[in-house]
C-alpha cells in the first residue's frame, strides 16, 4: 500500500514583507503533435511579496495560464524552482503537492471547474475537505453571499449563469483562507456591475487575510487599478522570442 501522503498540519503565518512567490529559471515547454518542442515559460526570476496584489497582462497565448497552472502545481515545470509560502512546489510528490495547494493556494480557474453534480454551496464545502479539514458550511454560505449568492446556495452549476458561476469559483477560492490567490481572468463572463464587485470582493478578501494576489486580465478598467501590473512578455524570454 502506497505511504499515506505527509500531512501539512502547521500553518506557517507569512511574515510582512516577507516573498509569498519566487520563481527562479523556470522553463515549461510543451510539445506540438509533430514532436517539436513549443517553448512557452522562460521566467529567470519573478517574485511577489506577502500580501501583494499583482496583475500579470500578455496577449492570447503568450502562456498566462500556463504560468498560473505551473504555479499551482497543476502543470510540471521542465525545469526550476517555484517557491510558494517557502516551499518549492516543483519538488514536492504529487499527494503532497495537492494537499498544500489545498491549503495555501486558492485558484479561480478561467473555466470555473465547478463539480457539476454539487450545488453551489457543496462545491465551496467541497474545497475545504481538500486540505485534510473539516467542511464549514456556515463560512462557505457567507462567502457565496458574500458573491451576492445567498439566493443561489442550492442550484446546481447548470442552473447558474455564467457569471454566476464564476462567483462561485470566486467564493471557493477563498473558502480555505490561502496565502497566495491565482486568478485567471475572473471577471471574463461577468457583466460590468459584477466585474467590479467581483474585483473589489478580491481584493478586499486579500487585504484583510494578507493574502498575495496574481491576477490575470484583458481589462484595461480591472488593470488600471492596481500599482502593479506585468506584462508577460518582459518577465517572459519564450514569450518574447515566439
Ligand atoms: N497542453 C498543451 N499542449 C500543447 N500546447 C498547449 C497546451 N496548453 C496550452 N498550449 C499552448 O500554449 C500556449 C500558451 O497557452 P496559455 O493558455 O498559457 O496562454 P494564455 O496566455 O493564458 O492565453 P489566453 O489569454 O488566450 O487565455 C498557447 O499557444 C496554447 O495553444
Amino acid at each position: 500500500m502506497a505511504a499515506p501522503p505527509q500531512l501539512l498540519t502547521t500553518t506557517v503565518l507569512p511574515a510582512v514583507g516577507a516573498l509569498m512567490l519566487v520563481l527562479e529559471n523556470v522553463r515549461k515547454a510543451y510539445v506540438e503533435p509533430d514532436g517539436k518542442p513549443l517553448p512557452i515559460l522562460d521566467v529567470e526570476r519573478f517574485e511577489i511579496a506577502a500580501g501583494e496584489q499583482v496583475v500579470l497582462r500578455g496577449r492570447s497565448g503568450c502562456g498566462k495560464t500556463t504560468l498560473l497552472n505551473c504555479i499551482a502545481g497543476l502543470t510540471t515545470v521542465d525545469s526550476g524552482q517555484i517557491m510558494v509560502n517557502g516551499r518549492d512546489v516543483t519538488a514536492l510528490p504529487e499527494a503532497v503537492r495537492d494537499r498544500y495547494r489545498a491549503t495555501y493556494i486558492g485558484f479561480v480557474f478561467q473555466t470555473f471547474n465547478l463539480l457539476p453534480a454539487f450545488t453551489a454551496l457543496e462545491n465551496v464545502m467541497l474545497g475545504m475537505t481538500f486540505t485534510g479539514g473539516k467542511p464549514d458550511a456556515v463560512r462557505a454560505a457567507q462567502l457565496l453571499a458574500d458573491v451576492g449568492l445567498a439566493h443561489r446556495l442550492i442550484h446546481k452549476p447548470r442552473a447558474l449563469s455564467v457569471g454566476e458561476q464564476q462567483r462561485v469559483a470566486v467564493a471557493r477560492a477563498l473558502a480555505n483562507r490561502p496565502v497566495l490567490l491565482l486568478a485567471d481572468e475572473p471577471t471574463a463572463n461577468v457583466d460590468p456591475a459584477h466585474q467590479q464587485h467581483v474585483i473589489d470582493l478580491l481584493r478586499s478578501a486579500c487585504e484583510r487575510e494578507n493574502i498575495a494576489m496574481l491576477l490575470v486580465t484583458h481589462s484595461p478598467e480591472v488593470s488600471q487599478q492596481f500599482s502593479r501590473v506585468e506584462q508577460l512578455e518582459l518577465v517572459n524570454r519564450a514569450a518574447r522570442v515566439a
